[in-house]
């Protein structure tokens, strides 16, 4: 854009400016066009087939510059290597999601993100080395007299080989592409997959914050340079602004989503950006270089933090089918508001032009750029509030609560009765995701430590909830009412909480069930399809709004949880097909990410003894004293937990 400006400077100021919009359009027109088509290709196709050819063309693009050793080839490889890349990033965006297990899925975007933007500084190191490189090597061997790039460029070409190879021998399951997506036509599947995005509340979210912050953001890169000038700073000043920035974001990808572990991901995501819009207006409104490079840090967090947690969620949220259009239609209109919102910026803060503005004996220099920032950052606050507005759904603590759980203070949970005392923990997952024989491994290690253990399960731990478990499973009663089966559920639930629960936790035992509340959530809410907040409704009436200390999902994908069962007839919940018991996993996920300090999420694929110590490790740091208060009293002792 600069050379564009540079090229026609002394031209007519309309020339200029179609020059540089000109250099916009043509870096910004692959992406618009090719990235549906990729999105839907990352869909449909092997995915893992798309990566491994994309970095093989990739590869060969990148040696093939020196060889053929022309400008316009130099420019042609990398436009089409450009092209190629438009590809590949969607189709190891919908990958990531399946070869990670969903709790570490942060940490996968966190690493994927360190080596995208953490590698300029390592390139630039090696590109230094290899030109004293070549330079020692050249002396020595005249063979090998070529410019330092050329090194550089066939070790980039090499490294996509290698790429290639490493991505050919992962496990990636293959794509699961539906009868229904391979029939529809690539418009159609185009459609579909911006339909999705636009009628699902949290993709919604997440899609307008993000593309949102990146309109703000290219606001500020446009109008940054003149910015600094203003505050009397010049390129000195740009470059501490710009490096604030990144290294703000890089604080944030990082240091955020741990410190802020146990927050509400979709909260989080709203908030932070609404922290960069606040950091951003007061750096629009205070014109001082210095505070302007701490308030940008905080810009930068904000938006490192809601990248990170951005991408997770996609990640998580959106169905695999579907996952590659969206990460495709994200990564083009970013490229679109980014672009066009850094050329656009400069023009509106010239067209504000600038102004003394007087109060009295105060005054304030108005500028352009300052207000250009400030229409940036009330973008960034509105967008925020409407992401968290969409995104704050179902959650059991208020905000409030989650605040002051934050900052260490005891949070009480709003209109929930006295808790008895113990510790009620439940097992919770799909159909053979091995909670039986986790409760029976736990509940013979804590008796060991100690412990008053009582294991109990539903539906069907009382006299008449064996009668009612065997209404629910039999067969014979198919075609049962959903609201019947979530009442009868409840009726379940209330008997086992009064008769059973209840006395247990006041008599100070840990209680374990296998399934509780969230079962019906899972298997009537979303597996029947009935509304989660009457379902909720119903079942906090029924506990009188008990809820566990702990919940453990075993998550394990539904065709191989039932698998482990396909040696025993199917009661008539198991006989439900996959999709259902797909929509009853999904459930179980989301629940535990609405409340993550509440829950423990594990892989059930693991083997049962790594699970079990992962349960044993988590509830020792939650355990009570094994003996009661007042034996401690009378015998002086000090009670040993054994390790
Ligand atoms: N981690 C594991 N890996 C492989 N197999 C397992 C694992 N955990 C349990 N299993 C086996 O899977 C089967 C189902 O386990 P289990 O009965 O504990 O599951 P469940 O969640 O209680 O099932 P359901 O709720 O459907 O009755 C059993 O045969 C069990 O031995
Ligand atoms: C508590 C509860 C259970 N279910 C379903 C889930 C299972 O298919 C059966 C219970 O049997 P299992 O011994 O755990 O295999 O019932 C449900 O649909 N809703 C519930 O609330």
């Amino acid at each position: 854009m600069s050379l564009a400006a540079i090229l026609t400077e002394g031209e007519e100021a309309v020339i200029q400016y179609f020059a540089v919009s000109g250099v916009v359009v043509l870096k910004v027109l692959p992406s618009v066009v090719l990235s549906p088509i990729a999105g839907v290709l990352a869909d449909r196709l092997d995915r893992r087939l798309t990566m491994v050819v994309g970095d093989v063309i990739r590869g060969l693009l990148y040696i093939s510059i020196p060889i053929v050793g022309r400008l316009d080839w130099l420019l042609i490889a990398n436009f089409l290597a450009e092209c190629v890349a438009l590809f590949w990033s969607p189709a190891k965006d919908a990958t990531v999601p399946n070869l990670v297990p969903r709790h570490r899925l942060e940490q996968a975007n966190q690493l994927s993100l360190l080596t995208t933007y953490g590698s300029a500084p390592v390139a630039a190191g090696l590109f230094a080395l290899l030109a004293s490189l070549s330079t020692v090597l050249g002396g020595l061997f005249p063979v090998l007299q070529t410019p330092e790039a050329d090194i550089a460029l066939y070790i980039n070409g090499v490294t996509f080989f290698v790429a290639a190879v490493v991505i050919a021998r992962l496990p990636i399951p293959t794509t699961h592409s539906s009868d229904k997506v391979t029939r529809t036509s690539m418009f159609r599947a185009i459609w579909d997959g911006l339909r999705y995005a636009g009628t699902t509340r949290l993709v919604r979210g997440l899609l307008l914050g993000m593309l949102g912050a990146f309109a703000a953001g290219g606001a500020v890169i446009g109008v940054a340079r003149i910015y600094v000038t203003h505050l009397g700073a010049g390129n000195a000043g740009f470059g501490v602004l710009f490096g604030a920035v990144f290294t703000g974001m890089a604080l944030g990808m990082f240091a955020g989503p741990r410190v802020l572990r146990d927050f509400s991901r979709r909260r989080l995501f709203g908030l932070s950006l609404l922290g960069s819009g606040i950091a951003l207006l007061l750096a629009g409104l205070i014109p001082d270089m210095v505070l302007a490079a701490v308030l940008t840090t905080g810009v930068g967090v904000g938006a490192g933090i809601a990248w990170v947690i951005g991408l997770t969620l996609l990640g998580q949220e959106v169905e695999d089918e579907i996952r590659g259009r969206t990460f495709a239609f994200l990564h083009a209109m970013a490229r679109v508001v980014l672009m066009g919102s850094v050329a656009v910026s400069p023009l509106i803060a010239a067209t504000m032009g600038s102004a003394t503005l007087k109060a009295g004996q105060l005054s304030y220099e108005f500028h352009g750029s300052a207000g250009m920032l400030l229409i940036a950052a009330v973008l960034l606050i509105l967008v925020s509030l409407v992401a968290y507005w969409q995104m704050n759904e179902g959650h059991d603590k208020t905000l409030w609560a989650e605040l002051k759980t934050l900052l260490g203070g005891a949070a009480e949970e709003e209109g929930a009765p006295d808790k008895p005392g113990g510790l009620f923990v439940v097992l919770e997952g799909g159909e053979g995701s091995g909670k039986s024989t986790q409760v029976r491994e736990i509940a013979v290690w804590l008796r060991d430590e100690g412990f008053d253990v009582l294991t109990t399960r539903e539906p069907g731990a009382t006299k008449l909830g064996m009668r009612l478990r065997t209404m629910l499973l039999d067969k014979a009663n198919e075609g049962m009412a959903a609201r019947t089966e979530a009442l009868l559920y409840a009726a379940d639930r209330a008997e086992h909480v009064d008769k059973v629960i209840r006395p247990a936790l006041e008599r100070g035992a840990i209680v374990i069930s296998d399934r509780y509340v969230d079962s019906t959530l899972a298997y009537q809410g979303a597996g029947r399809e009935l509304d989660p907040d009457d379902v909720a409704t119903i079942n906090n009436w029924a506990t009188g709004r008990l809820v566990p200390d702990l919940t453990i999902l075993l998550d394990i994908p539904a065709e191989e949880g039932l698998r482990r069962h396909a040696d025993r007839p199917a009661d008539r919940l198991e006989s439900e097909n996959l999709e259902f018991h797909e929509r009853v996993r999904r459930c179980f996920l989301e629940l535990a990410d609405r409340a993550p300090d509440r829950y423990l999420v594990l892989d059930a694929r693991e083997p049962q003894e790594e699970i079990t110590k992962a349960i044993r490790r988590h509830l020792r740091r939650i355990l009570p004293d094994p003996v009661p208060h007042d034996a401690e009293e009378i015998t002086g002792m000090i009670p040993i937990i054994k390790e």
